[in-house]
């Protein structure tokens, strides 16, 4: 973050700019609220749906906030706090409001979304996960009724005519995939009957930065008709038996790996092909193992659940439910672990999260970790931020890190710290970067007679109880980033607040310093006494990244620890330069997108248009001049338009999915090409345009040749029996990273010569 944007973006700055005015409009807000104190339950929602009809939004935002306070107040029991209602304001100006963990955005969110509704906008509350959405708007449905909103929302076991009327409310809770997935299957319609979500108004995005930002990237994918990918076993099995430094070497970032030529020499006379020549395909896939072998690590990076390859979310440390890897690292990674291949399928329309949110009218959304990202926001979004206050002043200490040499004696320290405040009676929550890292250190602090609560990937299932359970004197609860947000950690007791309250220690900073801070939050909760400190060590995978910071291994005392003040400065230094290679991918990711989407528009448009109006049909029977004419002699013009029109929209979505397999493959290709020095996104769109200059005329013309071979009966043509088959069935799922940008360009980045 630049120097200025650090300073507009000081708490305060844009809050006041923004809710400056709230504070002194405290009279109006009284008088509002005695007003609306007065009236009935029928007469509140009589008066809500009134209270935006005249007069600008701005007008009456203070009416509404006393409204809105009222309404919260006699259905839920919960009079929204000051700081709410600021909150509120916030996003009914369309900003992300930074509001700490704890301060309660669920409410917020809601009288923001009713806010919306009474304005007559339609509204989607979107969350990270279905249990979510369905528990928020369970919560807060007695505040929509009471101020007259239909709400609703989406989970996986509703059936179609539920989702559709789900779709049909003033407000919708869902998660984000849902929603993608929705958006997805409406591009394949073939009536307007079946759209679902037929345009995108106010989205109000909870746990903003993570789905705005780090989740940005990620593809949402339609796929059909199965085709099972080769899972090069025979280059699998070869590949495990190569050796480090010797055939391969892992570069210091430890982001890439390529063979050394021993190792290239090695492999073309064990497989009989030649890895450098015409066809790049070997080489792929060989690289691709490559990386599957030594840089995607089991119980880190998945697990093998029912013989099955599961990812795990780096920023949640859960199992990624629906989520894969690109295909080729799929298949490697299940060749490497001797699983069977999953489905991979035709990829039939693909779109990232970001552009997803892109297609609302308005945006705003909500955190507790927002300032970090202020740049990123306003650069892909355009959106501000707006922080607000807590409603007690935060009064957790948190601690400087501390700093070891080797991940043992980082261990141990973490060990000893945990003791000393278990002997206290204090309870203390672990938070770890891994499933494997968790299991370690539950073993060591069982070795020594600590019992220990572990949360993670591998089982979920007793999570509420153990988060129930994670204030309890003495308690000790070791868990992977799934604690790490929205976890409520209440103190049991008085007892607890005197020992110091809840310990968080982090072992190891992650990432990004948004998620240490959404760990640290766990603790001191609505001025709740409490401490965090971080551990971290020169093995870290953050610090094996800034070579810089090894030599410092010299520097520790007997217990390892490394006291220097300038190593601490390299700590946040390895966490800025990790956040940056974030924003770089994020940026490089849009580019690559920008073009496709805007592709996809115009492809969308023409649908549509063939969908309602004649103009396509025409353009078609232009063409086939001689062959129309006498369709129209022997069958009904409602016949002839309508097979047209089902013969058009067929080779209209064939053509899109093989420009989008065309585009993915040319982005690898592109990758390639880099080192001939052409400017990767600059070939990709020269490329890409030349090619779709003609989509629409090779439409027309897929079309006339269908017509003009097919048999025209009496119900029209029959596409199947032409071998013009829709998928028969359809499926979805998420990959790790953009097609554009993802794992594999870093691998064919690094192939050498
Ligand atoms: N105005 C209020 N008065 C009383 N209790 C409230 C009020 N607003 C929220 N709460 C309570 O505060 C708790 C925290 O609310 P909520 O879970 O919405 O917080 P949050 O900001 O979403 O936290 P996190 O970021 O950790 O998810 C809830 O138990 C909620 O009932």
């Amino acid at each position: 973050m630049g120097f200025f944007s650090r300073l507009l973006n000081r708490p305060g700055a844009q809050a006041d700019k923004a809710t400056g005015w709230f504070d002194r409009a405290a009279d109006d807000l009284a008088a509002a609220s005695r007003e609306f104190a007065e009236l009935d339950d029928r007469d509140l929602t009589e008066a809500a749906a009134e209270i935006f009809t005249t007069g600008s939004v701005q007008d009456n935002l203070v009416r509404y906030c006393a409204l809105a306070r009222e309404a919260a107040d006699r259905v839920l029991d919960e009079r929204a706090y000051d700081t709410q209602l600021k909150g509120l304001v916030g996003l009914l100006q369309a900003s992300v409001v930074q509001m700490a963990t704890g301060e309660g955005k669920t409410l917020v969110g809601a009288l923001a979304a009713a806010g919306y509704a009474l304005q007559g906008r339609r509204v989607h509350v979107v969350s990270v996960n279905d249990y979510l959405a369905v528990r928020d708007r369970t919560w807060m449905k007695p505040v929509f009724d009471l101020l007259g909103v239909q709400s609703a929302s989406i989970s996986g076991a509703q059936t179609e005519a539920e989702r559709r009327e789900a779709y049909g409310a003033e407000v919708l809770y869902a998660s984000v995939t849902e929603v993608g997935f929705d958006v997805l299957r409406d591009r394949f319609v073939t009536d307007d009957d079946q759209i679902r979500i037929p345009d995108r108004d106010v989205v109000i995005v909870d746990e903003a930065d993570s789905v705005l930002i780090d989740e940005a990237r990620v593809p949402l994918v339609l796929a059909g008709s199965a085709s099972v990918e080769d899972a090069n076993a025979q280059i699998a099995v070869l590949v495990e038996t190569l050796s480090p430094d010797i055939d391969y070497e892992i570069s210091q970032d430890h982001q890439a790996v390529s063979l050394t030529d021993a190792g290239i020499n090695r492999v073309e006379a064990e497989l009989g092909v030649e890895l450098f020549g015409e066809d790049a395909s070997e080489l792929a896939a060989v690289n691709l193992a490559l990386y599957a072998k030594s840089l995607v690590k089991r119980d880190v990076d998945y697990l093998i659940v029912d013989g099955r390859v599961k990812l795990i979310s780096a920023s949640r440390g859960r199992v990624a439910e629906l989520q894969r890897w690109p295909d080729g690292l799929q298949a490697a990674v299940e060749a490497k672990e001797g699983v069977g291949t999953t489905e991979s399928g035709e990829i039939l329309d693909q779109m990232t999260v970001e552009e997803l949110i892109h297609g609302y009218e308005t945006v705003c959304g909500m955190t507790g970790t927002a300032l970090a990202v202020g740049d990123d926001l306003r650069e892909f979004y355009n959106l501000e931020i707006v922080p607000v206050d807590t409603h007690l002043p935060v009064i957790r200490s948190d601690e400087p890190d501390r700093l070891y040499t080797y991940q043992e004696s980082k261990e141990r320290a973490i060990v000893e710290e945990v003791a000393d405040n278990h002997a206290k009676d204090r309870p203390v929550l672990i938070g770890t970067s891994s499933v494997a890292e968790s299991e370690s250190l539950a073993a060591r602090l069982v070795d020594r007679g600590i019992e220990v609560k572990v949360l993670n990937a591998k089982d979920d299932s007793l999570e509420a109880e153990i988060i129930a359970a994670a204030g309890a004197p003495g308690a000790v609860t070791v868990s992977t980033q799934m604690a790490g947000r929205g976890t409520d950690i209440r103190l049991a007791d008085a007892s607890v607040a005197d020992a110091g309250g809840l310990l968080v220690i982090g072992a190891g900073r992650y990432l990004s310093s948004r998620l240490d801070d959404q760990l640290r939050g766990r603790a001191g909760r609505q001025g709740d006494p409490g401490t965090s400190v971080f551990f971290t060590s020169l093995e870290d995978e953050l610090l094996t990244r800034v070579p810089e910071i090894q030599r410092f291994v010299s520097e520790g005392d007997e217990t390892g620890w490394i006291e220097s003040k300038r190593a601490l400065g390299l700590v946040e230094h390895a966490q800025r330069i990790s956040e940056g290679q974030n924003t770089a991918l994020h940026r490089d990711t849009w580019k690559f997108n920008e073009l496709m989407a805007k592709q996809r528009e115009l492809v969308l448009t023409r649908r549509r248009e063939l969908r309602t109006d004649d103009a396509a049909i025409d353009e078609l029977k232009d063409r086939l001049s001689e062959v129309a004419a006498n369709l129209a002699e022997e069958h009904p013009q409602d016949l002839v338009d309508s097979t047209l029109r089902e013969v058009m929209l067929f080779h209209l979505d064939a053509r899109w999915v093989d420009h989008l397999a065309f585009l993915n493959d040319l982005r690898e290709g592109i990758h390639l090409r880099t080192f001939a020095r052409e400017k990767p996104h600059e070939a990709f769109n020269a490329e890409s345009i030349r090619i779709f200059s003609s989509f629409w005329s090779d439409v027309v013309e897929d079309s006339a040749s269908t017509v003009e071979e097919a048999e025209f009966t009496d119900t029209g043509i029959d596409l199947a029996s032409h071998g013009l088959k829709r998928p028969s069935s359809t499926w979805t799922y998420l990959t790790t990273e953009s097609a554009f940008g993802s794992d594999i360009e870093n691998i064919v980045k690094k192939v050498k010569r």
